[in-house]
């Protein structure tokens, strides 16, 4: 089959931003469908936008301020009390939700477990769950694949082996469920939060959240302590990686609890981001043919058969294509945070309680930071990386995601050996929509033909 070639100027998908003041059933309207579909247009063009829905806010997409909020002045602005409340129930008081000295301490106890070198030992299972993923989808045949459960199943295969590998305790599948259950329950919810809807305002789902996760922590728990009677065999998986992990100052090591929320924070956090950007840069790879054919030719020259670790470093355009995906799709389409005492940003006054929100996916579109910002330019890359705080898919500062060289390696093995073997074409009338609930995800799936090559 030939593959049609891009359309020229073509643009792949987006979210319509709103372009007039919505008042507050409106934007509950539009945000329980789409949390991006709140964003003010205006808010690609300017530094600051504010407004109030229940409680202020502020979408702040001017680098230097976002600077202030994430590296300079974060004792002033801890991470939302909507984003902690939503995620406790699941995750406890982890890494992601802890502030002050106990988030100090558990994440410099978890930080050798993300280690270059650490992070490289784990590749091969990895290589495994790409090997997997082209059985099956080579299993399709001709009939076109939703890549984007394809990719669910490719990452939670590599989570699941890297947090509880060989743990007779740990039902996969049953965790898998909880997880994505009360992830997009909790999607619902936190998007009435975020906005400072009153209480009396009903959030779907409310009552029932906690069901599946009081079981999937039981479990956690059982594997943990089957573990911590065991010595490790073999390469050590996060688990074996966090029992031996201490703070290095106090000494203090993690107990089963904190080593449960902890693991089951890694899973929530980074299972479904990693699956987000590899299905996003499917449909790009898909979108343009060309820069697909490039990326191909860049893998089967290094690749054989399945990707490795060490190959990684030799593929710079599919990295590129990582790059550019996560710009356009960022999973995390917004950080918010609570502003704790008076202050300024952009010349503009915050107060104590507000809302200050960093909305990821307008500033990577934003007119005055990028050039053509809509449009899917791998190459825009090859020229140097932009400025630190007009790119942040994984955050920055102290609480920068954890797990960012884990989920870009992960992405490049997978990507690299599923273009290795196969041609994705687009099927027609079925682009993904861009909806975020918790991430940024295609509603409606990516489906493509993949022709072996
Ligand atoms: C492409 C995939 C991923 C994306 C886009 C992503 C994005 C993010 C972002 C934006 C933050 C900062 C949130 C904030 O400041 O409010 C974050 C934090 C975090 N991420 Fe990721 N993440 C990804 C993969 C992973 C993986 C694979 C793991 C673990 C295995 C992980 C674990 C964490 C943890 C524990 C934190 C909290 C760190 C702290 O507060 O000290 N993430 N992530």
């Amino acid at each position: 089959m030939t593959a049609p070639l891009t359309r020229p100027g073509a643009l792949p998908v987006q979210v319509p931003l709103v372009t007039r003041p919505l008042g507050i059933w409106d934007s509950v309207r539009a945000s329980r469908r789409n949390v991006l579909s709140i964003i003010p247009e205006i808010a690609t063009h300017q530094p600051i936008v504010s407004g109030r829905t229940g409680k202020r806010w502020h979408m702040v997409t001017d680098p230097g301020a976002i600077r202030r909020i994430l590296l300079e002045n974060i004792d002033n602005y801890p991470k939302s009390v909507v984003t902690k409340n939503l995620l406790r129930p699941a995750i406890g008081e982890s890494l992601f939700i802890a502030e002050g000295a106990h988030w100090r301490w558990q994440r410099r106890t978890a930080a050798p477990a993300f280690s270059h070198r650490n992070v490289m030992n784990l590749a091969p299972v990895m290589s495994r769950a790409a090997e997997r993923s082209v059985a099956r989808v080579a299993r399709a045949g001709p009939r076109a694949v939703d890549f984007l459960q394809e990719m669910i199943t490719v990452t939670f295969d590599v989570i699941s082996d890297v947090t509880f590998s060989g743990d007779a305790a740990f039902d996969r599948d049953a965790v898998h469920g909880a997880i994505d259950a009360y992830i997009s329950e909790a999607g619902k919810i936190s998007v009435l939060d975020v906005l400072g809807l009153p209480d009396w305002v009903p959030r779907p789902g409310r009552t029932f959240l906690t069901g599946g996760v009081d079981d999937m922590k039981a479990m956690a728990d059982r594997a943990v302590e089957a573990r911590a009677g065991r010595d490790a065999a073999g390469v050590p998986d996060l688990l074996d990686l966090l029992l031996a992990g201490e703070d290095p100052d106090t000494k203090r090591k993690m107990n089963t609890a904190e080593l449960r929320d902890n693991l089951l924070t890694f899973i929530v956090a980074g299972h479904e981001t990693t699956a987000l950007t590899l299905a996003w840069s499917l449909y790009l790879m898909a979108f343009d043919q060309q820069a697909q054919e490039r990326a191909r030719a860049e893998a089967q020259s290094v690749v054989t058969g399945v990707a490795t670790g060490a190959d990684v470093a030799r593929l710079p355009f599919v990295r590129q294509v990582v790059d550019e995906a996560l710009r356009l799709y960022p999973p995390a389409g917004m950080v918010s945070r609570t502003a704790q005492t008076e202050n300024h940003l952009c010349g503009r006054r915050i107060l104590p309680g507000d809302t200050v929100i960093v909305p990821i996916y307008a500033l990577h579109r934003h007119h005055a930071l990028w050039e053509a910002p809509h449009a899917f330019r791998p190459e825009r890359w090859e020229a140097g990386r932009p400025d630190r705080y007009a790119y942040l898919p994984f955050g920055d500062g102290p609480r920068i995601c954890i797990g960012a060289s884990f989920a870009l390696q992960e992405a490049a093995i997978v990507l690299a050996t599923l273009l290795a073997r196969f041609r994705f074409t687009p099927v027609p009338g079925r682009d993904p929509d861009p909806v975020m609930i918790l991430t940024l995800r295609p509603e409606g799936g990516v489906w493509l033909e993949a022709e072996a090559v």
